[in-house]
């Protein structure tokens, strides 16, 4: 059975799309962020504070291949940067994985955050300001690994339902 992925910048939706999808399909959620804090007891604050970002990307790439490896049919939420280390971008592109890029833009980006930053690392000190400059920048430098997706959705302007729908049609 092949693991769905879904993948996309912080704040795209990725663990609210993939909660909804999960119920609706009947397939496993899991959250790569969520799997690796349980993995080291460690919240991804925590992980950042006390080890920093490069030990972090080295678990979030074992963790991930240990998702992908498991024998259960999955959604996989990864987080933000997943794709983004590690070459972590070629696994998206597999015959035994559906991987979807939840595409939103800077404006829904810098929405949702605001309100919203304090357990994302790369963002929790930021005024509103250079959040915006941040989320502009950052997401034109990750773009070409999230584009590696094999689907994708624009999620800006719709309900968490009709994000669930266009993937449900991507899978049917
Ligand atoms: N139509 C929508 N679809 C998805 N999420 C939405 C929508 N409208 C508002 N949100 C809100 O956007 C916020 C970000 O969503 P979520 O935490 O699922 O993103 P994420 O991609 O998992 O982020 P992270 O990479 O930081 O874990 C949440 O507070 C969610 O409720
Ligand atoms: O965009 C990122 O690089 C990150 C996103 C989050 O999901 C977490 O994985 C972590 O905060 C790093
Ligand atoms: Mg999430």
């Amino acid at each position: 059975m092949k693991k769905i992925i879904l993948l996309g910048y912080m704040g795209c939706g990725k663990s609210t799309i993939a909660n909804k999808l999960s119920k609706n399909i009947e397939i496993p959620f899991v959250d790569l962020d969520k799997k690796i804090e349980e993995k080291v007891n460690l919240s991804i604050n925590a992980i950042f504070e006390k080890h920093g970002e490069i030990y972090f990307r080295k678990l979030e790439h074992e963790v991930f291949i240990e998702l992908l490896n498991s024998p259960e049919q999955l959604i996989i939420g990864l987080g933000g940067g997943t794709p983004c280390y590690a070459n972590n971008h070629e696994l998206l592109k597999g015959d035994n994985v559906v991987s979807v890029y939840l595409k939103a833009s800077i404006d829904t980006l810098f929405n949702r955050l605001s309100h919203n930053k304090s357990k994302r690392p790369l963002i929790a000190n930021k005024s509103d300001a250079e959040m915006k400059e941040f989320i502009a920048k950052h997401l034109f430098d990750r773009s070409f690994y999230y584009n590696q997706a094999q689907y994708k959705v624009v999620v800006d302007d719709k309900t968490i339902d009709q994000t669930v729908l266009d993937i449900v049609t991507i899978l049917a």
